[in-house]
């Protein structure tokens, strides 16, 4: 099946099929514009045969939906807008053109919302805003189209095949958005995608909202496909998780802002630390398995950090341009230091076992070692080897799970909300195997097979690296 194409074609024509074009809205005047939307999966390229029922929205005492409440296909989202005007596009996802549907309601819908089962899943680590997602999903299907039969899958994906799922409604979700976490519950592995495909089938699921992160997409990539394959009746929509951000194509992912923000306290607590104490170094640790978006935000926002290190750029600790060489230079300039370092940076330098080499999580994701505790210890030799007669503290704070085991902040619970209600919208419209986010600053829906593929790194060779390294005046560790 089609699902994702990329190639470049005419707008009109690209646009037309025949599924969403209400309201004669066909841009006329940009017929002459080469654009690439990008093609979503919708049930009725294996489901010809579906009936179409007008959006209820439409009759809704509270909307008095206008001609541009609604969407249609030729409604996109531009993936690039900021663009190198001398033509050198080096890769298709750069191209100008690129573009997604746009999210939000379409006046024709493809479930008749008395006959929807809707399962919602929660799967990986956490991030705050989980139980947001899951609230506002409950309550925009309840009111906005008038679903009542939706329920909760238990403890990731092997809930679908083991446990009883829970039976949700707006009273019972009412205050989740206040709660860190995921009531649902939550689990790395147990992916077995017959038994989750047999349990949605068996339990009569048409409609599959799976809130997860990288590990989790790829997993509703299978299970998208096994639906295709199976021919099912059945809407699968991710909605992007990781408190990592470490999922690429969407702005940023929910829930990442308030760990950012949560990661001050402890940069705080290092700080004054290490100004309290004669050659003082405060060290954090943050989260980031490999990517180092966290370190790198909290870095930029603090403004009391020295030295920021993230598993993008490598670092040496000895000789010219090292760690060791640059802490000495600030002790001496400032009297303290303090460094923040991501969890997956240096696991190369740091000593292991063979079986610490081999060692997995239930995901299948690498066990780190913890980079803090070793740097800590690295940082203690040195300066007994270095400076013997002189003090020195190091105060190691290691946040972890204090960053994501919050609830999400306004600005994220927003961002929650309006997640929800587009996976929702774009599901009721029959499009499927899709994941939904904000792409420069709108929604859109992209095909779940490119999210899953599609990682977020931090560049070192962007603006934002070097705004870290213009706000801290760290060493570059030898890259040009
Ligand atoms: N390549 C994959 N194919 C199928 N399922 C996967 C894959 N990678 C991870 N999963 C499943 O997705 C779920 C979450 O993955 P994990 O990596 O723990 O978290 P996250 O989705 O937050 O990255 C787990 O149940 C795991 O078994
Ligand atoms: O101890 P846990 O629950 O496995 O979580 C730790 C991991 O979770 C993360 O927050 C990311 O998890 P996800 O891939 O599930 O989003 C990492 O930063 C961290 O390594
Ligand atoms: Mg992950």
């Amino acid at each position: 099946m089609e699902v994702a194409s990329t190639e470049t074609a005419n707008l009109n024509t690209a646009v037309d099929d025949g599924r969403a074009e209400e309201g004669g809205r066909r841009p006329q005047h940009l017929d002459r514009l080469s654009f690439s939307p990008v093609q979503l999966p919708h049930l009725a390229d294996y489901l010809p045969n579906l009936q179409t029922i007008t959006n209820p929205l439409e009759n809704s005492q509270f909307y008095h939906p206008s001609d541009e409440f609604y969407l249609s296909s030729s409604d996109v989202i531009l993936r690039q807008t900021v663009l190198d005007l001398s033509g050198n596009f080096h890769s298709p996802s750069t191209s100008p053109h690129l573009s997604y549907p746009r999210a939000g309601p379409r006046k024709l819908i493809f479930f008749d919302p008395s006959h929807v089962r809707a399962a919602i899943v929660t799967c990986g680590g956490l991030c705050p805003g989980m139980n947001t997602v899951i609230r506002e999903l409950v309550v925009g299907l309840w009111e906005l189209y008038g679903v009542r039969e939706i329920y909760g899958v238990k403890a990731g994906y092997r809930g679908f095949y083991s446990g009883e799922p829970v039976r949700l409604n707006p009273k019972l979700v009412h205050n989740w958005h206040k709660m860190g976490g995921t009531v649902l519950e939550t689990s790395r592995g147990g992916f077995d995608l017959d038994k989750i495909v047999n349990g949605i089938q068996d339990r009569g699921f048409n409609q599959v909202y799976i809130i997860g992160g990288d590990g989790t997409m790829r997993g509703a990539v299978t299970i998208f496909n096994e639906i295709c394959h199976r021919k099912l009746n059945v809407a699968v929509a991710g909605i992007p998780k990781t408190v990592d951000n470490d999922i690429g194509i969407i702005d940023k992912s929910f829930g990442f802002q308030t760990a950012v923000e949560m990661a001050q306290q402890p940069i705080n607590a290092a700080h004054v630390e290490a100004e309290s104490a004669v050659n003082g170094i405060g060290l954090v640790k943050l989260m980031g398995r490999s990517t180092g978006h966290i370190a790198l935000h909290a870095t930029l926002s603090s403004r009391d950090v020295d030295c920021c290190l993230i598993p993008e750029n490598e670092f040496y600790l000895e000789g010219k341009g090292g760690l060791f060489e640059f802490l000495d230079a600030r002790l001496k300039e400032n009297g303290h230091a303090v460094l923040v370092v991501a969890e997956g940076a240096g696991q190369d330098m740091i000593p292991r076992t063979d079986a610490q080499k081999e060692e997995r999580d239930e995901s299948g994701n690498p066990v780190f070692l913890d980079v803090g505790g070793w740097l800590k210890s690295e940082l203690k030799k040195w300066w007994a080897r270095d400076h013997p007669d002189e003090l020195f503290t190091v105060k190691y704070i290691d946040p972890t799970y204090m960053i994501r085991a919050v609830p999400a902040n306004a600005t994220d619970n927003l961002y929650c909300t309006l997640l929800a209600h587009s996976a929702i919208h774009g599901v009721m419209a029959g499009y499927t195997g899709f994941v939904c986010g904000p792409i420069n600053g709108n929604y859109a829906y992209i095909p779940v097979k490119e999210v899953a593929l599609a990682k977020n790194e931090v560049n070192t060779r962007d603006h934002k690296w070097a705004w870290v390294r213009s706000v801290t005046n760290q060493p570059d560790f030898g890259r040009s």
